[in-house]
């Protein structure tokens, strides 16, 4: 399919006004449909994707359509200056750094919203953002990835479920016109806790041996180790009164079945010589597990693991 060119929608000025920290895969993603939909949209990213997006707009490109959305598009920070809402979409690596730089231009009330993997961004956030700026956390379901300079690939799903905060069911209308399904949940750290047992059990085996779901789901004892992760997380999940939502054992075994072919975003970033996620997955399960007394030594070989293979990669 040949990506068109449509002038989207001219923003709407009754509308929420987004920025967005980090133009990457799940930011261009959200931003792309919300400039569509009429809202004015910033993107704040890295100087290649930037320079794509300002000359040709942000090529979106999904199952049903390939076009070029005009938006705006930014390498500084301060970009942010006058957005209601800003998505918080870098790694969680990066989200102190990514707060900070965008600290001293956030207007007074803007909802600062991180749609990020991780179960502790939002309060990572309001330690260095304060009491006063308003911050919540999103559990975001979405398959993503980018494709080149300013073009993003979309490959299924694409929901949000955002914390409480003054503007949720405004936001949730917006978004939901924009068509992103979205609804407002009091147990946010319950379903972020979720997506974290799923990321523990198969991000750092599938990036250790570079395969996917299906094939490490049929390698001798597996099973078992997977078991084991989940097992450890509940473990540290309970001691830190944390009501994990749904049915976790089913979503954990639904992997398999619904990515067979996939690997981790954990693989990929150690393929590509991109800094993981790992601290924030298993890492914070051990971290989590050492201060409150549970034992985590599969997360914590396997966390070892990874490290090891990040710091093999630099080595001669
Ligand atoms: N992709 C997906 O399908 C999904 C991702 N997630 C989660 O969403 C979060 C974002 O993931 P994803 O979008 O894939 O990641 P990406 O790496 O694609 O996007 C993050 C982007 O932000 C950029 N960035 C980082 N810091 C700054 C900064 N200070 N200023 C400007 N740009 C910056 C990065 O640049 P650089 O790389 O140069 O640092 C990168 O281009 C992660 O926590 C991920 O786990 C959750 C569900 C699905
Ligand atoms: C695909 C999935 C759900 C599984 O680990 C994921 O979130 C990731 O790769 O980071």
């Amino acid at each position: 399919m040949h990506p068109t060119t449509e002038p989207h929608t001219p923003p709407h000025p009754g509308r929420l006004r987004f920025a967005v920290m980090g133009a990457g895969a799940v930011g261009c993603y959200f931003g792309a449909l919300l400039a569509r939909a009429g809202h004015a949209v910033t993107l704040i990213g890295r100087p290649a994707h930037v320079q794509a997006i300002q000359a040709r707009g942000l090529r979106l490109q999904t199952a049903a359509q390939d076009e070029h959305v005009a938006m705006g598009a930014s390498t500084d920070a301060g970009a942010v200056a006058g957005a209601d809402v800003v998505l918080l979409c870098v790694k969680s690596t990066d989200t102190e750094a990514a707060a900070r730089q965008i600290q001293p231009h956030l207007a007074p009330g803007a909802l600062v919203l991180t749609l990020q993997n991780g179960v502790d961004n939002d309060e990572r956030v309001r330690a260095v953002l304060g009491p006063a700026q308003p911050v919540a956390a999103a559990v975001v379901y979405v398959a993503t990835a980018m494709a080149g300079p300013g073009h993003v690939r979309h490959f299924g799903r694409g929901e949000l479920v955002l914390a409480p905060s003054l503007i949720a069911e405004r936001l949730v209308r917006e978004l939901g016109a924009a068509g992103i399904p979205a609804q407002v949940s009091d147990n946010v750290r319950g379903a972020l806790w979720s997506k974290l047992v799923i990321n523990c059990a198969y991000n750092a085996l599938s990036a250790i041996v570079q395969r996917p779901y299906g094939w490490l789901a049929r390698q001798d004892g597996a099973t078992e180790v997977i078991a084991d992760l989940v097992a450890e997380c509940l473990a540290v999940a309970q001691a830190d009164g944390v009501r994990i939502a749904g049915d976790i054992h089913a979503a954990v075994r639904g992997i398999v079945q619904s990515m067979p072919g996939q690997r981790s975003s954990t693989a990929q970033d150690l393929a590509r010589g991109r800094p993981t996620e790992i601290e924030h997955l298993n890492g914070y399960v051990v971290q989590r597990g050492k201060a409150l007394g549970v034992a985590t030594p599969v997360n914590h070989a396997l966390l070892v693991l990874v490290r090891m293979a990040e710091a093999a990669r630099t080595e001669v």
